[in-house]
Formats: structure tokens, sequence, C-alpha cells
């Protein structure tokens, strides 16, 4: 992997493409390329991506950014970390950016991701991710990580072993959490699970994560929702630990205070969410699989009005 570019410089995309810069733009070892626009693309153009975490302050610089596919040329790897509902117009933007040989890396929250990237690049290797990290673009070039978490896990069933291999001792060399998952569709799921549970439920009770488990309502309807979840999972043979419920109820008693998901943030600054593929792609998906999600269609529906 020589040449690596990252779609969305965002919370997401600007953390993991951050570290990926830091280390190996300076020497050129491997060109890290940001693929970002506005006002964002000239912050960074002109002084930097500035991460803040609370280990940790620095500015990065990578080795090209650029909005304009054609001015970058072919890619080894794309990473694509845009926000759902731009997943499919950043894809045929970069059309000039994806050769037969450039894989693909989704690192978005949802299932879909990888059927979405293969129904417009079919011919392409495509891998599949997720991360854990809350991390926001504060303001144009400025990205503020909270809490002492960062990780990311991704894989592929029909990948080609070695370069996932490499690519894996790639992202850890640069200082990245990453780990090469043996399942991951599973690891992905285990991530909805938590994410579109807790994203709908913060986002429709108007709650941060310690909201949904400290109020007896809302802790209420959590288990209702993860029980939907979990059983729609169950339907698609996704081999889940039986523990996974609980799991989140730890993990969310340990969360940062305040800390909210990103979907509920997105709802208070009435921007566009990920409704859809967050909420509404579990209700869908149940429907196809004839597994009754009461709770997700009634939340849905309130939510799509909002
Ligand atoms: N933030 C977090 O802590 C976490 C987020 N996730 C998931 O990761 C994904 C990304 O989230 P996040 O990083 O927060 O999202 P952000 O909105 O912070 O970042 C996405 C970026 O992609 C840019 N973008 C979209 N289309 C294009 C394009 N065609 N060309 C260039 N740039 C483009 C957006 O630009 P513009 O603003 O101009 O639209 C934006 O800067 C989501 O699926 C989210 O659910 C997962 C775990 C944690
Ligand atoms: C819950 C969290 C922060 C975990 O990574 C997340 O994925 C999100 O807010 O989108």
């Amino acid at each position: 992997m020589k040449r690596i570019a990252i779609a969305g410089i965002g919370g997401v995309g600007g953390y993991f493409g951050g570290l990926l810069a830091r280390h190996y733009a300076p020497s050129g070892e491997v060109e890290i390329i940001f693929i970002a626009r506005g006002e964002n693309e000239r912050e960074i153009r002109e002084h930097g991506l500035r991460i803040e975490t609370p280990q940790e302050d620095f500015t990065v610089r990578p080795s090209l950014i650029s909005s304009d596919a054609s001015q970058i040329g072919g890619v080894d790897l794309l990473i694509c970390c845009t926000k759902s509902y731009d997943l499919e117009q950043s894809l045929q933007q970069l059309a000039p950016c994806i050769g037969p040989h450039t894989v693909l890396l989704p690192l978005l929250n949802g299932v879909d991701s990888r059927d979405r990237i293969k129904a417009v690049y079919p011919q392409n290797e495509v891998w599949d991710g997720c991360v854990y990290i809350l991390s926001r673009l504060r303001a144009p070039g400025r990205v503020t990580v909270n809490g002492n978490f960062g990780s990311l896990f991704f894989g592929a069933a029909q990948g080609t072993p070695a370069q996932l291999k490499a690519t894996e001792q790639l992202f850890k060399a640069a200082g990245m959490q990453a780990t090469l998952a043996p399942d991951i569709e599973a690891t992905i799921w285990q991530k909805y699970v938590f994410i579109s549970s807790t994203a709908t439920l913060t986002s429709y009770a108007d709650a941060d994560f310690k909201g949904i488990v400290t109020e007896a309502q809302n802790k209420e309807l959590l288990r209702q929702l993860l029980s939907e979840i979990t059983a729609v999972a169950a339907a698609k043979h996704i081999s889940l630990p039986d523990t996974v419920a609980q799991e989140i109820f730890t993990r969310l008693e340990n969360i940062p205070a305040g800390a909210t998901s990103s979907m509920h943030s997105d709802f208070k600054a009435g921007k566009p969410t990920e409704v859809h593929s967050l909420t509404d792609y579990v209700v869908q998906l149940g429907q196809q699989l004839g597994v009754p999600t009461p709770t997700y269609a009634q939340i849905y529906e309130a939510l799509k009005k909002r």
C-alpha cells in the first residue's frame, strides 16, 4: 500500500487519517492523501489538521489534500469516512482514484456499507471495518477526541490475506489500535448492535449515553431495542456473544459524562442524520426476515418527523 487516501476528513477520517499522516507523510514512505472539501480543505491546506486528544495535541500535514479526484489519481487503498448518506455520491465523485487494484475500506457505522460500495464498484476488493472513538470535527481543520479509546477493526472474508496482514502492520506502525478481525461481519454487527440501539435512543429521548442507562423508562426502551436488533442479527445467522446486551450496558456505564452518539449530536445541530442506516435499516431488515421490531418502528416514525 503506497498511496492511501482518506475520503471525508471529519471526526473519524481526521483522527485515523491524522495518525497515518503523522507517521508516513514526512518521509513519503507511504503517501497519505486527504480528500476534504470547502473550508475544511482550505484550512488544512494552509495550517494543517489539528488533532486534540486527552493525551496529546498535534498538527499533521498530509502528503496531498484535495477535493478533486482527477488531481489525486489512482490510490491503493481508499478509506471511506463520510457519513452514510454521503457514501454513494462520494464514491461516484472519486472514480478517478479507483483503479482495478484499489481496495476500499469503509469505516462508517452500519452493516451495509460493503454491499453499497460493491454495487458501485463490483470489480474491486472491498473490505469491511468499524471504529470505536468519540471524535468530532469541532471547526475546519480541528478534530477533538473525547475519552481514552480509539480502536479500529477491519477484515474481509474474501480479501487478499497478505495484503490484509500488511495493512494491519502498516496501521499499527502509525500508532493506530488496529485489529485484523477474523470474523469481520460479526465484529461490525457487534458494533452495529451498540450504535444502532444507542444512537436511536439517545436521539429519541434527547439524552446522552449516561441518560439512557440511568433513567428507568429509557433503560427499558434500550432493553427492547437490544432484544429486537439481536433477534434480527440471529435471523441473519450472525454469531454474536450471548453477553452482547450486558456488555453494552457496561460500556455505557463507563463512557465519559456528557458523551452522546454522533447521530444525537447531528439531530441537536439540525444537520442531516444517519437515521436511515442506524434505525430504519433494522425495521427494513426485520420485515425481510420476518422478525418483529415494534420499538424500532415506533421510534423511527417519531424521528422521521424531526
Ligand atoms: N464521530 C465519531 O465519533 C464516530 C463516527 N462514526 C461513524 O463514522 C462515519 C463518519 O462520521 P464522522 O467522522 O463523525 O462524520 P463527519 O461529518 O465528521 O465527517 C464526514 C466528512 O466527510 C466529508 N465529505 C462528505 N462527502 C465528501 C466528498 N464527496 N468529498 C470530500 N469530503 C466529503 C464531510 O464534508 P462536509 O462537512 O462538507 O459535508 C465531512 O467533513 C459515520 O458513519 C459515523 O456514524 C463511528 C464511530 C465514531
Ligand atoms: C458511540 C460511538 C461514539 C462509539 O464509537 C459512535 O460510534 C458514534 O457516536 O457514532
